[in-house]
């Protein structure tokens, strides 16, 4: 189910301006990649590059080469609907439906794309509700708001909603920086679970948090204001933070710049 994404010389703009420069790498299925860098670099133009949520801001595009299992996500007659299908995408802050139940939060997307049926609902929600860890604790108040929930409890049922439609690729941009450090550990222990299934894109600013989850690092960086981000270095997690090959990654996970 997990699938590989290859980036060949992806580049971005908004407008006129380029906000990212010829990424290029690869993604292994059923593995935790992190996007790590200063502010500005561009890790959220390049994840939303992967799902085509970037074309979505009037002006804004994409070069370079995008393929998910060596199909093309950018080639003329793809359907962009099922391209955001198969990959998911789970937010800075939770945004479930707040007066929607947790039910109808959960099935939405199964809703949308035509799925009809108690019993396929039922099933299907609480499958996605186990699998984001949260079914023991909103089991007896799925007719409740979505909204009622605590912050990390919301996380973990936008979570439930993305992977309820089955996505094969699941892109985060820095999930856990609106939630307390207890909802942030039962994310990053649901990450690790996820990844048996699904790759897995994680923008994160808490570096920490990218050594704990992740098998892979790409650190991003820009030269100044203006400029485009690139991709300095991309490597095994453990490597990018005990001993990165370039200087300019070292000065950023020591802290010297950023
Ligand atoms: N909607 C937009 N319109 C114009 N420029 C944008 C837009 N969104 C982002 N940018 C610019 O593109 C560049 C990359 O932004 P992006 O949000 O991808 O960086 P980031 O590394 O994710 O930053 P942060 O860590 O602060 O979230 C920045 O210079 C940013 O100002």
């Amino acid at each position: 189910m997990a699938k590989r994404i290859e980036a060949a010389g992806v580049t971005a703009y908004y407008g006129a301006f380029k906000a990212i420069d010829s990424v290029s790498m690869t993604i292994e299925p059923k593995s935790v990649t992190a996007l790590i860098g200063p502010s500005g670099c561009g890790k959220s133009t390049f994840l939303r590059s992967i799902n085509r949520m970037h074309e979505v801001l009037p002006g804004a595009r994409v070069e370079g080469r995008l393929t998910v299992d060596h199909q093309d996500v950018y080639a003329r007659d793809v359907d962009v609907t099922a391209v955001r299908r198969m990959i998911g995408m789970v937010f800075q802050r939770p945004n479930p439906f707040p007066t929607m139940s947790i039910f109808d939060n959960v099935v939405a997307g199964l809703r949308l794309n035509g799925v009809r049926g108690k019993a396929t609902l039922e099933d299907a929600a609480e499958k996605a509700l186990r699998g984001a860890n949260l079914w023991n604790e909103v089991k007896d108040r799925l007719k409740k708001p979505g909204g009622g929930l605590s912050g990390g409890q919301q996380q973990r049922l936008c979570i439930a909603r993305t992977i309820a439609v089955e996505p094969q690729i699941v892109l985060m941009d820095e999930p856990c920086s609106a939630l307390d450090p207890i909802s942030t550990l039962a994310i990053e222990d649901l990450i690790s679970q996820l990844k048996d299934k699904y790759t897995i894109v994680i923008v994160t600013h808490n570096m920490q948090q990218a050594a704990r989850v992740s098998d892979r690092t790409a650190f991003f960086s820009i030269e100044k204001t203006g400029d485009p981000g690139r991709l300095v270095e991309y490597d095994d997690t453990q490597k990018i933070f005990t001993n990165p090959t370039e200087r300019k990654t070292e000065d950023y996970i020591t802290g010297r710049f950023g």
